[in-house]
């Protein structure tokens, strides 16, 4: 059953979904985005709607083009609303109970030669691709954020994943003008094997005092040029997603290095994750960004 991918479906809008649908709407994509409630759906939008705006204002793009994507994008609030999409992504919270819930209500309604991915930053692909009807039309795709800015796309087939499937995520992904990388299904995938254990040791160099939350992100930006510093960069992708991400690594690995930092899981269970809730590393409710250690 090949696809043509016209129509894709965003599950989720918070700041990778608003991201998605961002780029694929302005990749000529039509978009449906979905999310729990209407005031989630109309922030995203006013989000897009600034990026893109930003976009114009930089000449990346032209003022035509934006509200050309922005007219292909349309805001559900029910899964319905997706019935006739071509590729559906998932990117709700990184919670595995969360996502498979979404693919059992999602596969009662979605047509079945569409294709289902997911944006998980961690869970195992074969395992989510296990809770829906279609394994081998079930892929991840995993984006970086800022999603229209980062260049490079993760993808990563499950144990059933067919090349059909495989092939239509490349060709959607190159369209989008991203680059690739393949990864095998292990937790957590490349790019956050690699970064998450970094940014959980940077956390671990706050929790023993090695360092203030000011040096250690001065340490690596200005020492090993990152472009954030690591608690920067924790507060950026929300420190809810960072545990859920290093909880995956431990489990799945079996191996005590990546054992979360309690400093992480404490600042989790405050409801501090970061620029979402305006508090975490820094405190962003004032003019500029504060240290809170
Ligand atoms: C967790 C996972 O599963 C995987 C991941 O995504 S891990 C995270 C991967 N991402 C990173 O590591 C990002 C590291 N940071 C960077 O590369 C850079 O800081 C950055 C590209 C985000 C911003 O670059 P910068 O030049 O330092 O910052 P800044 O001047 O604020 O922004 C430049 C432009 O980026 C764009 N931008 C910044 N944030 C953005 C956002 N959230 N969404 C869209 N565009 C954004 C804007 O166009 C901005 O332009 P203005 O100056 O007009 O505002
Ligand atoms: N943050 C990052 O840097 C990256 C994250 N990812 C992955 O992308 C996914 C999303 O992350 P991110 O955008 O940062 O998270 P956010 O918290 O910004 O957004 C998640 C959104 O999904 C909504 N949501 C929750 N449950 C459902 C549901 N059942 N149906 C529809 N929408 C739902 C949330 O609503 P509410 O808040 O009301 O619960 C929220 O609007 C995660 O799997 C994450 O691991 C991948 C790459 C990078």
């Amino acid at each position: 059953m090949a696809v043509t991918i016209k129509k894709v479906g965003v599950i989720g809008s918070g700041q990778m979904g608003n991201g998605i649908a961002h780029v694929a709407a302005l990749a000529g994509y039509h978009v449906v985005l979905n999310d729990l409630s209407a005031d989630r759906l109309k922030s995203a939008m006013a989000t897009i709607n600034g990026n893109l705006s930003r976009q114009v204002s930089k000449k990346l793009i032209t003022e035509d083009a934006r509200k050309q994507a922005l007219d292909r994008i349309v805001s559900a609030e029910s899964l319905d609303e997706l019935a006739d999409c071509d590729l559906v992504i998932e990117t709700a919270v990184e919670k595995e109970e969360i996502k498979r819930k979404i693919f059992h209500d999602l596969c009662a309604v979605l047509k079945p030669e569409a294709i289902v991915a997911s944006n998980s930053s961690s869970i195992s692909i074969t395992r989510l691709a296990a809770s829906t009807d279609r394994p081998e039309r079930f892929i991840g795709i995993h984006f970086m954020n800022p999603v229209p800015l980062m260049e490079l796309v993760e993808l990563i087939r499950g144990i059933a994943t067919d090349d059909e499937t495989f092939d239509a995520a490349k060709a959607f992904v190159t369209k989008l003008g991203k680059q690739i990388a393949v990864s095998e299904d292990f937790p957590a995938f490349i790019v956050n094997r690699i970064l998450l254990p970094m940014i959980n040791e940077a956390i671990y160099t706050l929790y023993e005092g090695v360092g203030n939350v000011e040096a250690i992100d001065a340490a690596m930006k200005l020492g090993a040029h990152h472009p954030m510093g690591p608690l920067e960069l924790a507060d950026f992708i929300g420190l809810d997603t960072c545990l859920s991400i290093m909880q995956v690594l431990h489990e799945g690995l079996a191996d005590s290095k990546y054992r979360p930092c309690p400093l992480l899981v404490k600042y989790v269970e405050a409801g501090w994750l970061g620029r979402k809730s305006q508090r975490g590393f820094y405190d962003y409710r004032g003019d500029k960004p504060v240290p809170t250690r």
